[in-house]
């Protein structure tokens, strides 16, 4: 057996706490989900902490300095267009492939930007085109229309899942992107998510899985968000979709109602959504550049 190791230049990422490595998909790594796997540990990963990072103020204050990340962004860049697109795939730390991701698709608009100077990108996910606007370190993307078809989310069933009972939590499924299991709560730090989601995230009511998004509303309107992810097979700083995902139960529910933008909050910052009647969601929130660094590919092995 001969294994073969190459280095290829990779950047990270991060969108209010949720990390990416960023990989330009012209450098060859044939086998993305190994890719993942290695180098999104948290425990051996990509770090930071071993970069010699070119001007130290490239580096937010509130940057993980964890090594890993939550999934490795394959970036490939088709300039020639006006404006520019960019075909994004995530994979995951466990391999698999997600079909958008919403903080992964600003820190995709933002390596774009960087490159080709244009404030707007055509971001081309599995779930379909979403437009991107760059505003200095604040991205604005486009997420579609959140469904709650049950083949949309998908569900197993052919009725909707509206505050329904799913393994002991109260959940509203929606799929904006992805599919969310949304559970509205008092007070989302009660909340112990690693012990009640993986029975969500797994139950037959969702053939493909679902990330499980718990949210609490405050008084002032506002909501604060925790979930945890398929894929990552754990809770993350934040999760894009998944705050769509709040603001299109809420919206479901009554809870909330027009047009106007909401904040939702996940533990890793500040998102601005909009659900509006008619026509695409939006999210809004800041993409952040950590640094550049190399890691290793295994090119051969037999
Ligand atoms: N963190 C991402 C969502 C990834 C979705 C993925 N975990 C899945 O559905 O398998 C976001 O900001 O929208």
């Amino acid at each position: 057996m001969s294994v073969l190791e190459e280095q290829i230049p990779v950047a990270k990422y991060h969108g209010t706490g949720n990390d990416f490595i960023v990989v330009d998909a012209d450098e060859s790594v044939p086998d993305r989900p190994a890719f993942a796997k290695t180098h999104c540990s948290r425990e051996s990963g990509v770090d930071g902490a071993s970069v010699d990072v070119d001007g130290a103020d490239t580096v937010d204050a509130d940057d993980s300095g964890r090594r890993g990340a939550d999934g490795v962004l394959f970036l490939a860049l088709e300039g020639r267009y006006s404006p520019p697109r960019v075909v994004m795939t995530l994979v995951q730390p466990d391999g698999s492939v997600a079909a958008m991701c919403g903080n992964g698709a600003r820190c995709a608009a933002a390596w774009a930007a960087e490159r080709t100077g244009s404030d707007e990108l055509m971001i081309d996910t599995p779930a379909g085109t979403r437009r991107a606007t760059v505003d200095g370190g604040r991205v604005t993307i486009e997420m579609g229309v959140p469904s709650f078809h049950p083949r949309d989310v998908p569900l197993a069933g052919d009725e909707e899942l509206i505050e329904a009972d799913v393994e002991g939590l109260t959940v509203t499924a929606v799929n904006t992107g992805v599919p969310h299991a949304v559970a509205f709560v008092d007070d989302v730090d009660d909340v112990d998510l690693d012990a009640v989601a993986p029975a969500v995230r797994h139950a037959d009511a969702f053939p493909q899985g679902a990330n499980v998004t718990v949210a609490s509303q405050s008084d002032d309107g506002t909501f604060r968000q925790r979930t945890f992810e398929r894929g990552v097979e754990g809770e993350t700083r934040s999760c894009g979709t998944g705050a769509v995902a709040v603001v299109a139960a809420a919206k479901r529910l009554g809870r909330v109602g027009g047009d106007d933008s909401v904040v939702v909050s996940p533990p890793g910052g500040d998102l601005e959504i909009t659900v509006p009647d008619v026509g695409p969601a939006t999210l809004a929130g800041p993409a952040a550049y950590e640094f550049e660094t190399e890691l290793d590919v295994t090119v051969r092995s037999r």
